[in-house]
């Protein structure tokens, strides 16, 4: 990892929240042109340290560095159009209309109080259809589903058009048609040339990505490769041995394990 590209990553970083501790320590360079998943326990601090790499959150200790430049030291909107985001739960504004969310990802594009262009329209529609969210562009945000939501929110992170795609729990509320969707989308982003890092709870999906940092405790406790098996012993370990990752048809899989560790012979 030490001769690729690093196009975002965080070096020592520690952040907590009011006088709450969360992030201990953690230096996770992250290399462009892959897909990173963020896992770990309940609480362990995945969704904190995405918010830290996005500059949501600032470090108490440590920095942040994008395409090799410390993060405050970009300029908001330059920052804005190199790294889109994706929260979890994010607010959005009920009674926008979907094709209005999708272009409110073209902002960083956009002058001050400037009409979006022919060119930020043809992104927010190119995104809805990579979602399949363009037939509904004229209805308001506040009547769709959960997941109809979700893909909509996810088509205003993918028309920013950014080298680096933040996401916190994507495929909440999609159903597996749209997760399989969701994978081929990113992966076809990863093969151009875009950097993905994802905070995953559903671990198969998680073994999909490239590379699997693994938190517990706002510790980094493992960075490596999907396909690793001491990827798969970190996860284990992590997740109190109550999960085992196995290889069906060519894919990896975590599945529970529904006995205690001790009983299984
Ligand atoms: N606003 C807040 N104020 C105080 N503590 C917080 C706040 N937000 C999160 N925390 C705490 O920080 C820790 C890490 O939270 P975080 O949301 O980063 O975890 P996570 O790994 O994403 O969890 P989950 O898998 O449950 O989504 C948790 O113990 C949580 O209770």
């Amino acid at each position: 990892m030490a001769t690729e590209k690093i196009a975002i990553g965080a070096d020592q970083v520690s952040a907590g929240i009011g006088k709450r501790s969360i992030l201990h320590g953690i230096t996770l360079p992250l290399a462009a042109g892959r897909w990173t998943s963020i896992v770990g326990p309940n609480g362990a601090g995945k969704s904190t340290l995405l918010k830290v790499l996005a500059g949501l959150l600032p470090a108490q200790t440590g920095q942040v560095q994008l395409f090799g430049r410390v993060l405050h030291d970009w300029q908001p909107r330059e920052r804005a159009r190199q790294m889109a985001w994706l929260g979890q739960n994010e607010a959005a504004a009920d009674d926008l209309t979907v094709l209005d969310v999708a272009l409110l990802g073209r902002l960083p594009h956009q002058g001050w109080l400037q009409p979006p262009s022919a060119a930020d329209h043809a992104a927010a529609e190119a995104a809805l259809r990579q979602t399949q969210a363009w037939a509904w562009r004229e209805r308001p945000l506040g009547q769709l589903s959960g997941g109809e939501r979700q893909r909509v929110l996810l088509a205003r992170a993918l028309a920013v058009n950014a080298p680096v795609l933040l996401m916190d729990e994507p495929l909440a509320n999609l159903d597996p048609p749209h997760q399989a969707d969701w994978l081929l989308l990113v992966r076809s982003l990863v093969a151009r040339g875009c950097t993905v890092v994802s905070v995953l709870h559903e671990l198969s999906m998680a073994l999909q990505t490239d590379d699997v940092a693994v938190l517990q405790d706002g510790r980094l406790q493992h960075h490596g490769a999907a396909r690793d098996p001491a990827t798969h012993r970190a996860l284990e370990a992590v997740f109190d041995q109550r999960i085992t990752i196995h290889r069906v048809q060519g894919q990896w899989l975590a599945l529970p394990r529904l006995h205690a560790p001790e009983a299984v012979v």
